[in-house]
């Protein structure tokens, strides 16, 4: 399926990309392959990271939150890639919190008393925070393809995400509350930044009712709906072939700010970006993409240094 998207992309954009050039190039946990992520590079500087148990429905276990990290952080300072693309394998996103392992292990925490309990349990949810952090801490846009279901830790994890689209067919859950729990790993953090009404924000998480992706669409938590799996898939490769063609100091740096300023006022934001530039505006990225635009090229037709 992938190579027939790879394909179709390559054709539309007459051979910007480069195909499947990290078959040979993979990327894998210390101790090996990952098991919870599959990691591939579909186009030249885009890797695409999938959410790998199918058969559990893209179940959140344990391999997944100590993986992502590690993913991510390789992600992190991989000069081959300028962007990614995360979605899920099988027949939907993800069902969530593997609730086998939230009920076997992730409620018992070692410790003689309650306070050291307690103190544990509050490591390692700081941990499974980390696990969607990572996204907004790697420089490189992230898009998020969703088809089918995104529920309860899902939705924590697409809110981290830089572009968000998904299928007609796909429906989101802030599930937390039907489990006994408050969403703790960043929906209610990042939720209410993504979607600016906060009355529609408390609805969801209060009741867990389901969001189809219309109305997804029409709050803006998705940015675009497609069809199908296999369109959204050749559209997020598509548009991260443009992302991909720009210069990275330029996409970076726009990613950071971004963060950046939803998190501080807009003095502050200024300030900030006026400290980032001051050194990346020595970039030769800016010569020669304003040398391109005086020519009536596109940015994508010029060759940018690895970053
Ligand atoms: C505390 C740390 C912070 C994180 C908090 C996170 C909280 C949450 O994520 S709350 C949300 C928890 N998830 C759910 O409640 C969803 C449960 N699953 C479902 O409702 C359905 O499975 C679903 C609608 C997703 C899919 O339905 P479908 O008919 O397509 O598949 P099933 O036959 O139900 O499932 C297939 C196999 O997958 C296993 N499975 C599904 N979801 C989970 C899950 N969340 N955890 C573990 N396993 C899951 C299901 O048991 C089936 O397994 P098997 O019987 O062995 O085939």
């Amino acid at each position: 399926r992938m190579s027939f998207i790879v394909r179709s992309a390559v054709i539309k954009n007459q051979g910007l990309w480069s195909p499947a050039l990290g078959a040979s190039r993979t990327m894998s946990s210390a101790g090996g392959s990952f098991t919870a992520l599959s990691v591939t590079h579909p186009a030249n500087a885009v890797t695409h990271v999938e959410l790998n148990w199918p058969e559990k429905r893209n179940a959140m276990g344990r391999a997944f939150w100590s993986e992502m990290i590690e993913c991510f952080n390789q992600i992190a300072v991989d000069p081959e890639c300028r962007v990614v693309i995360f979605s899920g394998a099988g027949k939907i996103f993800t069902a969530g919190i593997d609730l086998m392992h939230i009920t076997s292990e992730f409620l018992k925490q070692e410790g003689d008393d309650m306070a050291r309990k307690s103190w544990n349990q509050r490591r390692i949810l700081s941990k499974y925070q980390d696990t969607f952090s990572v996204f907004e801490k790697c420089p490189k846009p992230v898009i998020v393809a969703i088809h089918g279901a995104c529920i309860g830790a899902g939705v924590d994890l697409i809110t981290a995400c830089d572009i968000r689209l998904c299928t007609k067919d796909a429906w989101f859950q802030v599930k937390e509350v039907d489990i006994g729990l408050a969403a703790d790993v960043g929906t209610l953090q990042r939720l209410p930044k993504v979607i600016g009404s906060r009355s529609l924000v408390n609805e969801l998480a209060l009741t867990a009712r389901k969001m189809y992706s219309d109305e997804a669409k029409s709050c803006g938590l998705v940015s675009k709906v497609f069809p199908d799996k296999e369109a959204m898939m050749a559209g997020a490769l598509e548009m991260a072939g443009e992302i991909a063609g720009r210069s990275p100091v330029a996409v970076q740096g726009t990613k950071i700010n971004l963060i950046y300023s939803r998190d501080h006022s807009v003095p502050e934001g200024l300030n900030y970006m006026a400290t980032w530039n001051m050194s990346m505006l020595q970039t030769h990225d800016i010569m020669k993409a304003a040398q391109a635009a005086m020519e009536k090229k596109s940015p994508e037709e010029v060759i940018f240094s690895k970053l």
